[in-house]
């Protein structure tokens, strides 16, 4: 397991959760506590929690800024840093590491308890692509998934409804997935279609092709444009059309640089109010302000497969990013089904179980496929 608590000489760096009552967001940010008096405080009152996290509210945050005399920590480059830590090293399991893992156990461990809620409900399957499906890599145009992977995802389809819910554009989803079997929820759902020959499960003839963000094609298209031309200067940064949003990635740029990025995507979406900025895994996410995410895709999805209002239905929800929080949370509220984080450190998550990596999500569809097909 991993600490996420960095110490070097006399700056003790901490990672401290900014819990958003208001929002209900957590951002991540890296610290030094021993220059600030709050935060100083805040680390010796409060243990640190799974992952070696400090939790504080944003009021606490914005407290703590002015007290270091208003000077303005530029939090979306603290955000990056955390939430990509470069220093990870190996130790034993804390207590609060373990107890993270009593309250997000191992979807393989716990197999039979999940198997046994699901009894005499169809089980539809919602998976992320990036980290789930397919293991992080550098180059996001090469994130392939295994053969392997490919075949138990085509077995689990011909046994369960499922879908695929990316970020990434629709086609290029398809073109790494390359099931025309499935349904395909592309730009954090903002993309949905059926599959191209009609689905077994589907109850009704009409195809399925909803995109609810469409009026923002070409404003998306403009911010591309600017985007590339605005980070050519920055050697690593990637911009990538997804259609209805758009990824900068910073995973291949120098951390002294990531400031400087972060200001050259912010100045650019400042004329473009209808436009919002999150993040992903080292990745700078632009998307319209509308209301839609991979929860409302996963409702859209349960809705057009005729299990809008039925009780008899369990959804499961396989992704590692914080995007994915936004389906988790929609399960969590339904009481249905239940949401599989893929970590290898604790986070904060609606999820209810954990699996480590891509091969134990493979493991685990496999042993679904098994189950259902003995
Ligand atoms: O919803 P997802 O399918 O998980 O897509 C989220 C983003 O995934 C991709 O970026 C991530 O994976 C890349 C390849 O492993 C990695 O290089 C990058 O650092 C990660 O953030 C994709 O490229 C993005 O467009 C998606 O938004």
């Amino acid at each position: 397991m991993v600490s996420l608590t960095e110490e070097r000489g006399n700056m003790t760096k901490k990672n401290v959760v900014v819990s958003d009552a208001k929002s209900g967001l957590n951002m991540a940010i890296s610290v030094d506590v021993s220059k600030s008096s709050l935060f100083t405080t805040a680390a010796q009152k409060k243990p640190a929690g799974p992952g070696g996290f400090i939790t504080i509210s944003r009021k606490q945050l914005l407290q703590n800024l002015e007290i270091n005399g208003g000077a303005r920590v530029n939090s979306w480059v603290d955000s990056m840093r955390a939430s990509s830590p470069t220093h990870i090293k190996s130790t034993p399991l804390s207590d609060d590491q373990n107890s993270w893992i009593d309250h997000h156990p191992s979807a393989l461990d716990m197999f039979e308890q999940i198997t046994n809620a699901s009894k005499g409900k169809q089980i539809v399957m919602f998976l992320d692509y990036d980290g789930t499906l397919s293991p992080i890599v550098d180059d996001p145009d090469r994130a392939f998934m295994s053969d392997q992977m490919r075949a138990t995802v085509r077995k689990l389809a011909r046994n369960f409804p499922t879908a695929i819910v990316s970020g990434r554009c629709r086609d290029k989803v398809y073109g790494f997935v390359r099931l025309a079997e499935l349904y395909y929820a592309g730009s954090h759902g903002m993309d949905i279609k059926g599959p191209s020959k009609g689905s077994k499960y589907k109850k009704g003839t009409q195809d399925i092709l909803f995109q609810p963000a469409n009026e923002f094609l070409p404003m998306i298209d403009e911010v591309y444009k600017s985007l590339v031309e605005k980070t050519k200067s920055t050697p690593g940064a990637k911009v990538e059309n997804n259609k209805f949003c758009i990824s900068v990635h910073f995973r291949c740029v120098d951390e002294k640089k990531w400031s400087e990025l972060a200001e050259e995507v912010k100045s650019v979406l400042k004329e473009y109010p209808k436009l919002r900025l999150t993040q992903g895994r080292k990745v700078l996410e632009i998307r319209p302000t509308i209301k839609w995410d991979k929860g409302k895709a996963l409702e859209f999805l349960l809705e057009s497969l005729g299990y809008a209002n039925c009780t008899d239905v369990f959804p499961v929800y396989i992704g590692d990013d914080r995007t994915d929080e936004d389906a988790f949370k929609v399960l969590r509220e339904r009481g249905q089904g239940f949401g599989i984080l893929v970590s290898k450190i604790p986070k904060d998550t609606n999820a209810s179980y954990s699996l480590q990596e891509p091969s134990e999500v493979m493991d685990f569809l496999q042993r679904l496929v098994r189950w259902k097909q003995p």
